[in-house]
């Protein structure tokens, strides 16, 4: 669909169903938007369970098709997700196409998807999504995105199709899937080879977790332009959902040659679709892993506390406890906050701002350098080599010529600490 061809459609909720419910509505209607369409109209019903037949109750789906013919609308997005044969039976009965939540957040990171991973990865999560709705619109739709995405082919029609068709595109499906998740374990071998060679360095890693849009990406450049020494490569940043489907992984030197690497992931949404987890476990297992989590929140944004709960609640869907965390409240340029500002693990910031990265800097070292050791070390002229490498290497505090060698103050972390113990001395 091209950028500018916004395409209007119903978003409709059942408003008993969830709590915080007009929250919840504002967030569709975000995606929504994220997918290149507008929320023309948009309808609620209070029941308090949902018919298990149509979604919406008998009188209701008469006035869905009579509203969507009146305002000569074609999709109606709805805030839940339905069960395949709830879809055929709204769709039949409404003439509308019918998509779900999770329908709609698959094709949003479908349409983002950049990386040869990140495609496969929402292959794999749009196709097993598919399989069961062979016969709805919605399966369409995500077979036209997959096709395209795998370069081509498998636009095959479902609709009126009989039972032989859909046994015929259902293996087909089951193989996509399967060459898909062969392509991914292939690719993550190469990850897993990177990673090894950065747990050798035996860096700290520090992650920025957070809601989608609230400034993860822009930080990561900011602190990358601060400390990124060589590593200048910035990653996309834009004000948009989902811009970021990948992880990237930047080291960060700072002045002292203290040294951490920092990454940046997709962002979270509420009930983001569990197939859509699965399949980005391998880009999201960076975070859990991390040492240090740097929660990013949009501040400016009213919704901000919603944000950081579906933040906590994805975080454990991932596996993710346990890691210490600093709450970065962003984008304080767009409020009345006095920015930056930080109280013990708290930091109101905004992310261009450079004060406000020098600070964030000064927490997340204070908290993944914590282990460091002040020694000195007398050290042979014999052994200059040492010397030129905690020059490079280490926070050398003070340098003295000894007549048996170079005596250093310096800061360690713990595998230099160990590594340099013999030449440990008690200063004069
Ligand atoms: N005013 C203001 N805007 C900011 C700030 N930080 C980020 N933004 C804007 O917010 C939008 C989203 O920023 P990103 O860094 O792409 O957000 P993200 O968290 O990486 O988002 P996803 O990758 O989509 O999950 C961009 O338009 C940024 O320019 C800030 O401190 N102040
Ligand atoms: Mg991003």
């Amino acid at each position: 669909m091209p950028e500018n061809n916004v395409q209007n459609v119903i978003i409709a909720g059942m408003s008993k169903t969830v709590s915080n419910y007009d929250y919840s509505m504002s967030e569709l209607e975000a995606l929504v938007a994220a997918n290149n369409m507008y929320a023309a109209l948009r309808i609620d019903q209070g029941l308090e369970k949902p018919n298990p037949a149509t979604y919406f109750g008998k009188g209701k789906v008469v006035e869905i098709k009579e509203m969507g013919e009146a305002n000569d609308l074609n999709i109606m997005v709805i805030n839940a997700d339905l069960t395949p044969s709830q879809v055929r039976n709204l769709e039949t009965e409404t003439g509308l196409q019918i998509i779900d939540r999770t329908g709609l957040i698959l094709e949003i990171f479908g349409n983002r998807a950049r990386s040869k991973e990140a495609k496969l990865q929402v292959k794999i999560a749009q196709l097993q999504y598919q399989l069961p709705r062979l016969r709805t619109s919605m399966a369409n739709r995500l077979d036209q995105q997959a096709g395209a995405a795998a370069g081509g082919g498998g636009g095959y029609t479902n609709r009126g199709s009989g039972e032989t068709q859909i046994e015929l595109n259902r293996r087909t499906i089951q193989d996509r899937i399967s060459h898909a998740k062969h392509e991914l374990k292939e690719l993550n071998k190469d990850d897993e080879v990177r990673r090894a060679q950065r747990d050798k360095a035996g860096l700290p890693n520090v992650a920025l977790v957070g809601y989608t849009n609230a400034g993860k990406s822009t930080t990561m450049n900011g602190l990358v332009r601060l400390f990124g020494k060589g590593e200048d490569k910035q990653v996309f940043e834009k004000d948009m959902l989902f811009a970021t489907l990948d992880t990237s992984i930047r080291q960060l030197t700072f002045p002292d040659n203290k040294q951490l690497l920092l990454s940046d992931t997709v962002g979270f949404v509420s009930n983001l679709p569990h197939n859509l987890i699965n399949a980005f476990r391998s880009t999201l297992s960076e975070a859990a892993r991390a040492d240090l989590l740097i929660q990013v929140i949009d501040y400016s944004d009213p919704h901000y506390k919603e944000m950081m709960a579906t933040t906590e609640t994805t975080l454990k869907a991932i596996g993710v406890t346990d890691i210490p965390m600093i709450y970065a409240y962003n984008k304080a340029d767009r409020t009345e906050a006095n920015y930056p500002n930080v109280q013990d693990d708290q930091l109101i910031y905004a992310a261009k701002d450079e004060a406000s990265l020098q600070l964030l800097t000064k927490i997340i070292k204070k908290k993944v350098f914590k282990d460091f050791v002040t020694t000195t070390l007398l050290i042979p002229f014999s052994d200059g080599d040492v010397v030129a490498y905690l020059n490079d290497h280490a926070n050398i505090l003070k340098t003295d010529y000894l007549a048996d060698g170079t005596q250093l103050k310096v800061e360690l972390n713990a595998v230099d600490a160990q590594r340099y113990a013999h030449y440990e001395v008690t200063p004069a």
